[in-house]
């Protein structure tokens, strides 16, 4: 069996990732665990995992993790759990699937109104005293016909050989399928990773420009500002678990197929073997890569200014095993599909020296992971 096979037999409501050096496929449902609070969520887990008979729990958490508010936590202990190796090179004996075209794109906001928000995200950093905010835009598309998550995800997998390509049932029956190249928390054994990603750039088609962006994102002051910000508060966070810890003091350049950014590894070791790697998602959740700094006020503003609900976009995709391990990565370049729509979701940092134009174009370039994998033409998304 490899990884090929697993992404084969992939249906709706299942638990599918990928990572660089597995592949997990979760089948059926032996139990759900929800929730708002998502330290009891942990501890109701680990509990769950002490009898059952599948070796992990899997699933997602959402943005808001304001204990009491909208969205609940999910995960489910599948009936079967298959693991094998990485995907690539198998999955590149499948040929790709058709996904269909949307009959009906919008821009939630359009496209000049996340320009106006930026604008006021930049002044309220000011009259506010925070450092960073990120700010998001969505993308609703609607379709004549079924749109299969199976197929997206297909196609998501075998364009993205590094990072982290998921799908996982939501309640209602939908599925938030992405690929993140985000990992915001691995455990093994006393062994923790947490790969913090801020700073982006377009990747290009044209070698030379593509090395251009590249080495223009390594130079740019704003972007290493934005990071740091990130960098330091991962640290922060993982400090009062870890009895070691490292981080380098300046971030490396990463990439993904469709963009540059920069990534710093921050590695640990746990100082008490009872912190999950669930838990340690949840203290380190939400990152300013994907809230702000300072976290309260940076969620306020968050609210505030977008003008729809995050849900599970910008949360965390993972699972962990009875011991404590596992692996959860930051549920980017994703979408939340639905019977015949679907909506995309794509932010970026703000910070004083960030340009509300340059804001636009950087969501519109990163939901071409998602475009791509739809077969869209990048254009539908750009401008909406
Ligand atoms: C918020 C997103 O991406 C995050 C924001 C980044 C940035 O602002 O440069 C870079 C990587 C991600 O941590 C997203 O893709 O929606």
């Amino acid at each position: 069996m490899d990884a090929a096979r697993l992404l084969e037999d992939y249906a709706r409501g299942d638990f599918f990732l990928a990572t660089a050096h597995r592949t997990i496929l979760g089948s059926g449902v032996s139990h759900e665990l929800t929730g708002t609070d998502e330290t009891l969520l942990a501890e109701r887990v680990r509990d769950a995992l002490a009898d059952a008979s599948a070796p992990i729990a899997a699933g997602v958490l959402p943005f808001d993790t304001v204990a009491g508010g909208g969205t609940p936590g999910r995960l489910v202990v599948p009936e079967s759990v298959r693991f094998t190796g990485a995907a690539h090179p198998s999955v590149d004996r499948l040929a790709r699937r058709e996904v269909g075209r949307p009959v009906r794109v919008a821009g939630v906001p359009e496209g000049r109104r996340h320009v106006d928000a930026v604008a006021r995200a930049i002044a309220a950093l000011d009259e506010r005293g925070l450092r960073k905010v990120v700010l998001a835009r969505a993308v609703d598309l609607e379709f004549a016909d079924a749109v299969e998550p199976e197929a997206i995800l297909h196609n998501l997998v075998k364009d993205n050989a590094t990072g982290y390509t998921f799908a996982a049932g939501l309640p209602g029956g939908r599925t938030l399928v992405g690929a993140s190249p985000e990992l915001l928390l691995s455990r093994q054994g006393d062994r923790v990773v947490s790969h913090p990603h801020a700073g982006s750039m377009p990747r290009s088609a044209d070698p030379v420009i593509d090395r251009e962006n590249g080495q223009a994102l390594l130079a740019s002051r704003k972007d290493h500002i934005e990071h740091a910000v990130l960098a330091e508060a991962v640290v922060e966070a993982l400090r009062p678990y870890c009895r070691k810890l490292d981080a380098p003091d300046l971030p490396e350049l990463v990439s993904t197929p469709t963009m540059w950014h920069l990534g710093t590894t921050v590695t640990g070791e746990l100082a008490d073997r009872d912190v999950t790697a669930l838990h340690l998602a949840a203290a380190l959740h939400p990152t300013p890569a994907i809230c702000g700094t300072p976290t309260d006020s940076a969620r306020e503003l968050v609210t505030e200014l977008e003008p729809f609900e995050r849900g599970y976009y910008a949360g965390a995709v993972g699972w962990v095993d009875a011991e404590g391990d596992g692996e959860w990565a930051v549920t980017i370049r994703c979408a939340e599909v639905a019977e015949r729509s679907l909506r995309l979701y794509a932010g970026g940092g703000i910070v004083p020296e960030s340009d509300p134009g340059a804001e636009l174009d950087e969501t519109s370039a990163k939901f071409a992971t998602l475009a791509t994998a739809m077969g869209l033409p990048r254009e539908w998304l750009t401008g909406l």
